[in-house]
């Protein structure tokens, strides 16, 4: 599958952990993330990542045309609900693309647990 990694500043330490715990299942598939989570996913859980832009500066974007092509399957973006972002239309954009071509999203680690072991026993099953 084609996986993309998107995690806001609070988040990172939350994406990072979450990562390192399913290390394993990731490693079988193709990964994408926006700038600086994909650094901190390759440089400290040493993961493959396509990166893209930073966030604020396109990466949403990217990611979210990559969605609108079919061009990927799932998305963990650990956003930060409490912050205000300076480009929260990027962020909007990306979920609403996401509703609109049925591509799964997880905003939070408790959603994403659930993607990971949905994957985790599908690749034990195959
Ligand atoms: O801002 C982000 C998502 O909206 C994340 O971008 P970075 O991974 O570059 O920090």
């Amino acid at each position: 599958m084609k996986i993309a990694f998107i995690a806001h500043d609070n988040k990172k330490d939350d994406i990072i952990d979450f990562v390192k715990r399913y290390k394993d299942i990731f490693i079988e598939h193709e990964l994408y993330a926006t700038g600086t989570t994909g650094r901190l996913l390759n440089e400290i859980v040493g993961l493959k990542v396509h990166r893209f832009l930073s966030g604020p500066l396109g990466g949403d974007q990217q990611i979210g045309a990559k969605v609108a092509l079919g061009e990927l399957d799932l998305i963990i973006f650990l956003r930060d609900p409490l912050t205000a972002q300076p480009h929260e239309p990027d962020v909007s954009a990306l979920l609403r693309l996401c509703d609109v071509h049925h591509v799964p999203l997880a905003t939070n680690v408790g959603t994403a647990e659930v993607f990971a072991k949905a994957l985790r026993s599908h690749c034990n099953n195959n």
